[in-house]
């Protein structure tokens, strides 16, 4: 793998979005992954819709929660996704008014990729952007730089986040307190452009923090 590598820049990504006051975060590392899956194999860059997946995916639970992998075989059964221009995001559970003649994006299978962190950065550059959850300790007052949470304080076994890992970089330091470099992972968070660092986190890479390798998965599109 090289030293850095960004998603964003290839293209792969849409604009950073709003979940909102509901709990579908799991929706947006969904349609994130997808967009890039999609963009990798058209070449089209097209949003698509989280309110499908909040409103028609049965297997999770709309703004109070979801799974990436559910969401995935969901999109699968409910046969594609529409565009967020077709079926735009509001924020709240509603029935699903899902038109297939309109979705023109399908996947046709899903998988999920180890956690070792150097086997997912080569997925990263082999599948796109990837679907992972974290444990979010900290990510409310978060204002840029590199996450490195305490491990007790940001437990792997505390996953309550879903995101999309976007790539990955390293940070050199010649100052004093800095000698090493610090290799971090760039991700896309879904709390709007002015969180973070223009609505994406950095965070420790190499080390399990936050159990950003625990729980990593990838639409497929042939
Ligand atoms: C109330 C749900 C909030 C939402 C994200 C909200 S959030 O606003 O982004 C946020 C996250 C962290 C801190 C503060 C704010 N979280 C989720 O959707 C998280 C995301 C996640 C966590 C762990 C592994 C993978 C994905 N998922 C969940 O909260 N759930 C997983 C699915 C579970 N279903 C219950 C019914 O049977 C099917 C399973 C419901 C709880």
């Amino acid at each position: 793998v090289d030293e850095t590598f960004d998603w964003v820049e290839k293209g792969a990504v849409t604009e950073v979005k709003n979940q909102g006051m509901c709990g579908s975060c799991w929706a947006f590392s969904t349609t994130g992954n997808i967009e890039g899956a999609w963009f990798k194999a058209t070449g089209d860059l097209v949003s698509l819709s989280e309110q499908e997946l909040v409103d028609c995916d049965q297997k999770d639970s709309g703004c109070n929660g979801g799974l990436m992998d559910q969401a995935f075989e969901e999109v699968i059964r409910i046969g594609g996704l529409e565009t967020e221009q077709q079926y735009p995001y509001d924020g709240v559970q509603e029935t699903c008014n899902f038109e297939k003649s309109l979705s023109k994006v399908q996947i046709d299978d899903f998988m999920d990729i180890g956690e070792d962190e150097e086997e997912i950065a080569e997925a990263l550059e082999e599948h796109g952007p990837l679907s992972i959850a974290i444990n979010a300790f900290g990510m409310q007052f978060y204002r840029g730089g590199i996450s490195h949470p305490l491990s007790f304080l940001c437990s792997q076994d505390g996953l309550d986040h879903g995101v999309l890992m976007v790539g990955y970089g390293v940070e050199h330091h010649t100052t004093w307190r800095h000698r090493h470099p610090r290799p971090y992972w760039k991700i896309k968070n879904s709390w709007g452009p002015r969180w973070g660092e223009d609505g994406y986190y950095r965070v420790a890479r190499g080390k399990g923090v936050c159990g950003v390798n625990k729980m990593v998965s990838t639409s497929i599109v042939n």
